[in-house]
């Protein structure tokens, strides 16, 4: 596909992935620059700006010279840049699996319905989830999933109710994480089973294996 959009992109790596259901696939990274959030506990600050402004074209380069089919497109938040559509069809159209991390703050609507959307829905801990879209929900598809990043027991409260009162388990992959580094993660994995709650538990495996290491 020939296009004259650019978007501005932090940065492009191969690595495993670290999260949601396809975790330890190794995969493309592709970073786009700019959140309109700002999480207390965001690991990726450095991308809410800089970054290089790249055609779509550029792009699809960079990620067939890493010679891998899954892509995650990630951010910053990638739905802040509305050619980021274009971007995720224009990758699937290459012959890529293409996974997409965001917010619940963007609308989804009109998104490819080949794309995995893992939506992450902000709890209180957060500071920003007065900013989630609630009506993205209905616009979730069966191969979607939902993700609760949680600081601490009232995030983890607030997750079970959004669970219960929207009957997400039966609509999506739902998973749990801690916040790297506040909420201990033997801690929320008792929670859950205590709880007998029908959702995935899961860390971030890159942080596991690398640390805060950027590019991985
Ligand atoms: C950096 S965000 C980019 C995509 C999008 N803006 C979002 O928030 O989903 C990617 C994922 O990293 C998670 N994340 C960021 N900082 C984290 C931390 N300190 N501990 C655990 N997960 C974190 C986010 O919750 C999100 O699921
Ligand atoms: N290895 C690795 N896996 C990831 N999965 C989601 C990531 C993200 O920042 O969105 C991420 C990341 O930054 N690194
Ligand atoms: S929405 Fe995502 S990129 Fe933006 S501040 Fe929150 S975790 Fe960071
Ligand atoms: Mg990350």
């Amino acid at each position: 596909m020939k296009t004259r959009d650019r978007l501005r992109v932090s940065e492009i790596f191969a690595s495993i992935q670290g999260e949601s259901t396809t975790v330890g696939v190794p995969t493309v990274f592709v970073r786009l620059t700019g959140c309109p959030l700002r999480c207390h506990w965001c690991d990726t600050t450095y991308a809410f700006s800089g970054g290089d402004r790249l055609s779509i074209d550029e792009i699809l380069e960079r990620v067939a010279a890493l010679g891998l089919s899954e892509v995650c497109v990630t951010g910053g938040e990638p739905l802040a840049q509305p050619a980021c559509h274009e971007l995720l069809t224009a990758l699937l159209d290459a012959g890529h699996r293409v996974s997409l991390e965001t917010s619940g703050a963007i609308s989804i609507v009109g998104l490819d319905p080949r794309v995995r959307c893992v939506m992450d829905l902000k709890a209180p801990g957060s500071g920003e989830a007065d900013k989630n879209l609630w009506d993205n929900l209905q616009h979730l598809r069966a191969h979607d999933e939902v993700k609760f990043v949680l600081a601490d027991r009232t995030d983890y409260e607030w997750a079970k109710d959004v669970l219960e009162r929207h009957g997400l388990a039966r609509r999506a992959t739902v998973l749990f994480s801690p916040v790297a580094g506040s909420l201990p993660p033997a801690l929320l994995a008792e929670w859950i089973l205590a709880d007998r709650l029908p959702v995935r538990f899961q860390l971030q495996l890159h942080k596991i294996l690398w640390g805060d290491t950027r590019g991985k």
